[in-house]
């Protein structure tokens, strides 16, 4: 998909990331900044080249296969991996130099799959993580109120369920009040309410200027919530942009469905006959189509004419599914 013009930021909205043939200097408002990244695992090139930038304040959701290589770019960032090749800033420092350390201390990670001890209580994980990371206790308890854990900070995580748990180890990722947060699969095993409560948290974080890089396969629970994606196929980014230019970019049909009354089925089912629309089919009284997005407007004059005939009318936009599975194969 090297070839997508999804790729040339020309195509994408502001913000999205130069192409290596036109690198930029590493620096600027850039709260992260890859250049030419590659890791090699023996034959296996893991991260092929990989140019990002990330504002402050950003929320990017990145996206890719299994083994499309987003926990190695994970790694690398968080400076817990060296690169074969490339250079990576986070808050304007190296990740390898020795100025990264101090930086390390303001960058918060969640890991897909979070290790607590069972018998601690989950202030006293907290306590510890504190310690730790040098970071003042006094930050604990509000750390467990910040993820909806304030009534369970005396319970030994033993007890916590697999959300809590997943709540606990946010926690630990806010203590220190990071700038930077990167969050490998952060809402496993959260029910729908806690999954809402957490992209609330993530935007309030965001809005305080704190930037975030967000995995998940859960395309649905990004496709709202992310300022901009960046698509990850074989190492490589294959796309970026916010999720409406990817969509516009790849020209995916809206997908239109009707209702329509008894009496005018028959009138309908003439006039989407005769409007450019793909893929009609019916069932008992409700239609469903494709329709190009330049035909939109034509569509829709033409429907509002039976006005009686049509009872409800929907067009939808593509999924970010639709997105992904257009771009990443
Ligand atoms: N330590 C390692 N040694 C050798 N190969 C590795 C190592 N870690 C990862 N790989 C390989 O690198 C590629 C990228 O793996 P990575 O875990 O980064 O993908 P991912 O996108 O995070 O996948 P998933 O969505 O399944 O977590 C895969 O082919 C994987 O097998």
């Amino acid at each position: 998909m090297a070839s997508s013009p999804l790729s040339n930021p020309e195509a994408g909205l502001a913000g999205a990331a130069p192409v290596a043939a036109s690198r930029p200097s590493l620096a600027g408002d850039s709260a992260i900044t890859l250049r030419g990244v590659v890791k090699q695992y023996g034959a296996v090139r893991a991260v092929d080249g990989v140019d990002l930038d990330v504002r402050r304040g950003e929320v990017l959701g990145l996206i890719g296969h299994n083994g499309a290589g987003k926990s190695t770019l994970f790694k690398m960032m968080l400076g817990l991996l060296a690169p074969t090749a490339g250079e990576i800033l986070v808050q304007g420092a190296p990740v390898s130099g020795r100025g990264f350390r101090a930086v390390r201390r303001g960058i918060g990670y969640l890991p897909e799959n979070v290790v607590l001890y069972d018998n601690l209580s989950g202030l006293e994980t907290l306590r510890f993580m504190a310690r730790l990371k040098g970071v003042a206790q006094s930050e604990c308890s509000a750390a467990l109120a910040r993820v909806g854990l304030g009534h369970a900070g005396q319970r030994a995580v033993r007890g916590y369920s697999k959300g809590m748990r997943q709540r606990l180890g946010f926690a630990q990722a806010l203590l220190g009040k990071p700038q930077v947060l990167f969050l490998d699969e952060p809402t496993t095993g959260l029910d729908p309410e806690a999954i809402r409560a957490f992209h609330a948290t993530l935007r309030e974080l965001s809005d305080e200027g704190v930037t975030l890089v967000i995995t998940s396969h859960i395309l649905a629970e990004l496709q709202d919530r992310v300022d901009r994606l960046a698509i990850l196929t074989s190492g490589r980014i294959t796309a970026q942009g916010s999720v409406q230019s990817l969509r516009e970019g790849l020209a995916l049909p809206l997908r239109l469905e009707l209702r329509v009354a008894e009496s005018g089925r028959e009138a309908v089912r003439q006039a989407l006959c005769a409007l450019p629309l793909e893929g009609l089919s019916w069932q008992g009284l409700q239609a469903t189509a494709r329709c190009a997005r330049e035909a939109k407007m034509a569509v829709l004059a033409a429907l509002a004419g039976l006005r009686g005939a049509v009872l409800d009318l929907q067009l939808h936009e593509p999924s970010l599914e639709d997105v992904f599975f257009g771009l990443a194969h």
